[in-house]
């Protein structure tokens, strides 16, 4: 996958844990105001109180997140906020000593919201505080009391649960990532020529698109070539299909070690190649396509120590004589047509020297 769609990828993960988070904290709210309520009503105000206390936490989080839309404060608060609770209750017991139970909620939250190694050491925590709690009950901040039976259930299933969630999480991840990999793989071969190994047409379209976007943004000028070989059936008709692909392959590389880091050489199709030229004028992009003429024409394409007659004609055209890339490619067609119509092995539009005169300009 490229970079672009990673990103994306994990912004929409982010995204969706956001949303998430935001359903969490609502029912949050729901649950510490209900149990405050109830609690206040029973007569255990400072229960009530710490709840309500909580609650106001939990606003805080939520609006500072709708104000600043920072995801990752908003998933630290809450993670803190939680935890706190969850300590809150252990220690104190909550209502009729069943606060522990609401660490259940604990384990697969975590892994949601944070890494699986963060995840487990905010576990492993959660867990050794609650083996303080439970082991040393004279402890000044231990205000419950549990039943050894109750300790050893609630220990075993928690621990339980918490090895489940990590194990689950893990083929989350792997899953995950193995998704990754193989849509990285085939959005590569959607985008790719598999005999040449250069971008197909597909994946130049929008790279001219994106070109375009640029020119008409900052005025970066741009070139294309298009490049079509000459007589190709001929070469198919008597040496064969394989050996057609060959000499496809060879021109490939050659046109790709002819071509600048930053030029962009595809397969349009067939036995037909553009190139597409960043900030190249025309007359750049004709003198580049006489280069690449003349390199295949003394390249010397050899099979069975035969020299096989491949030659290129091609087409260029500027940015600057367009206005859209339709026209554009329209024009490089036209020119290439052109360029096949006299001769073949050879380029058009001409460069007018003291001894040509071009034919565009006639
Ligand atoms: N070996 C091979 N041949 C291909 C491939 N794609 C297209 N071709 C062949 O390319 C040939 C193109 O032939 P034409 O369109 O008649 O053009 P040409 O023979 O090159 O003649 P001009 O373009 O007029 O110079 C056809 O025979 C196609 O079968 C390919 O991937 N491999």
């Amino acid at each position: 996958m490229n970079r672009r769609k990673h990103l994306n990828f994990n912004a929409n993960e982010e995204v969706s844990v956001s949303r998430v988070l935001t359903g969490l904290s609502l029912a949050a709210l729901i649950c510490l105001a209900g149990i405050s309520i109830k609690s206040w009503q029973s007569g255990h105000h400072r229960h009530a109180i710490v709840l309500g206390l909580f609650f106001g936490l939990v606003v805080v989080n939520l609006v500072s997140y709708w104000i600043t839309r920072n995801r990752a404060r908003n998933k630290t608060g809450m993670l803190f906020i939680v935890g706190g609770l969850f300590v809150y209750l252990v220690a104190s017991g909550g209502e009729s000593n069943t606060g522990p139970l609401w660490l259940y909620v604990f384990p697969p939250l975590v892994f949601y919201l944070t890494s699986l190694r963060i995840g487990t050491i905010l576990l492993a925590a959660c867990l050794a505080f609650t083996l303080l709690v439970f082991q040393f009950p004279q402890l000044p901040f231990v205000l419950a009391h549990y039943e050894t039976n109750f300790q050893l259930r609630f220990f075993t299933t928690m621990l339980f649960e918490s090895v489940f969630c990590f194990v689950l999480e893990t083929s989350r991840l792997n899953a995950r990532n193995e998704l990754m990999r193989l849509a990285a793989s085939h959005e590569q071969a959607a985008r790719t020529d598999a005999l040449t190994g250069l971008p197909n047409r597909r994946d130049m379209q929008l790279q001219l698109a994106n070109e375009f976007s640029r020119y008409q943004r900052s005025g970066h000028h741009f070139s294309v070539v298009l490049i079509d070989l000459d007589h190709f059936k001929q070469i198919n008709d008597t040496y064969g299909h394989d050996v057609g692909d060959l000499v496809l392959q060879a021109f490939a590389e050659l046109m790709q070690n002819i071509c600048r880091q930053s030029d962009r050489p595809c397969r349009w199709g067939g036995e037909e190649f553009l190139i597409l030229l960043p900030d190249t004028s025309l007359l750049q992009a004709l003198t580049l396509s006489e280069r690449l003429r003349y390199e295949v024409e003394q390249h010397g394409f050899i099979h069975k120590s035969q020299r096989l007659p491949v030659s290129i004609s091609a087409g260029v055209c500027s940015i600057s004589q367009s206005d859209s890339i339709d026209h554009l490619l329209r024009q490089a067609d036209k020119n290439l047509y052109d360029a096949k119509e006299s001769g073949r092995n050879r380029i058009s539009p001409r460069v007018r020297t003291p001894s040509t005169r071009s034919p565009a300009s006639s």
